[in-house]
């Protein structure tokens, strides 16, 4: 059965509620995991206690500190604190920890940026080794959301990670900023699903619920279970209600 995770930096986001309350709404939802971004604004002992009364899992959170590592200055710094983040994910029990690559930075050519990507990617795999967490590099939309970020094709982050070369890095998918640069899933994929460490939904225009735009998520998920992919499906898209039946029905049309 598809499994799908919640983020809740979005979804159950009620006024008032705390990361905890939001996790306690996904579990009466039926979600059986979450996820969320920054966990340094995050009180992580409540998150971990409401962990441990509903069983729900955590997915992934989000390797801090997010600075570019386009920029070979970053290494050290953003190494340092991913071992923080790997000790908090396993706390927490999260096996993905996203990286963002950064902003595309004028002062450093395109080689020199990909070359210290790769090069802090794969100082990252050394601290994971063992730990069963894998970092999954994330490209974004530089149409709309993320304007100047250094990575929105995924086949360029898939050949970065091919680059990396080690099975702890690999990248978040997610379909709606793929789908807003233009790509195919099946085009840009082929045959390196196995490289994808986890998947977000959401619907254009709006990046709202799924089912609320055009983008054909349904088609496109099939695709990726039948060509290798075997993650979650990360619900990070911004709800048009704070109905939790709207979910329910999200995740109902989005399984196999
Ligand atoms: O920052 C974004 O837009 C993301 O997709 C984070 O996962």
């Amino acid at each position: 059965m598809r499994q799908f995770s919640a983020c809740i930096e979005w979804l159950f986001a009620r006024e008032g509620d705390d990361f905890a309350d939001r996790i306690r709404l996904a579990h009466q939802a039926g979600l059986s995991a979450v996820e969320f971004w920054r966990w340094t604004n995050k009180d992580l002992d409540a998150i971990a206690s409401v962990i441990e009364e509903t069983g729900i899992a955590v997915s992934g959170i989000v390797a801090e500190p997010m600075i570019a590592l386009t920029n070979p200055a970053n290494k050290d710094a953003w190494l340092e604190g991913l071992e923080a983040s790997a000790s908090v994910a396993e706390r927490l029990g999260a096996a993905v920890l996203i990286a963002q690559a950064g902003d595309d930075l004028p002062e450093f050519s395109r080689a020199e940026q990909r070359e210290a990507l790769i090069s802090a990617l794969s100082a990252g795999a050394d601290i994971l080794s063992g730990s069963g967490i894998r970092l999954g590099l994330e490209p974004l939309n530089t149409k709309i959301d993320h304007v100047g970020y250094f990575l929105s094709s995924t086949a360029e982050g898939l050949d970065i990670v091919d680059e990396v070369g080690r099975p702890e890095i690999g990248i978040v998918y997610d379909i709606y900023h793929s789908a807003v640069m233009g790509e195919r899933t099946e085009d840009v994929v082929g045959e390196r699903a196995d490289r994808i460490v986890h998947v977000h939904v959401a619907d254009h225009p709006g990046r709202n619920d799924p089912g609320t735009g055009g983008i054909d998520l349904l088609e496109r998920l099939n695709w990726l279970f039948a060509h290798g992919y075997s993650g979650r499906v990360g619900l990070e898209y911004r709800p048009k209600t704070k109905d939790t039946e709207a979910v329910r029905a999200v995740v109902t049309s989005l399984s196999a």
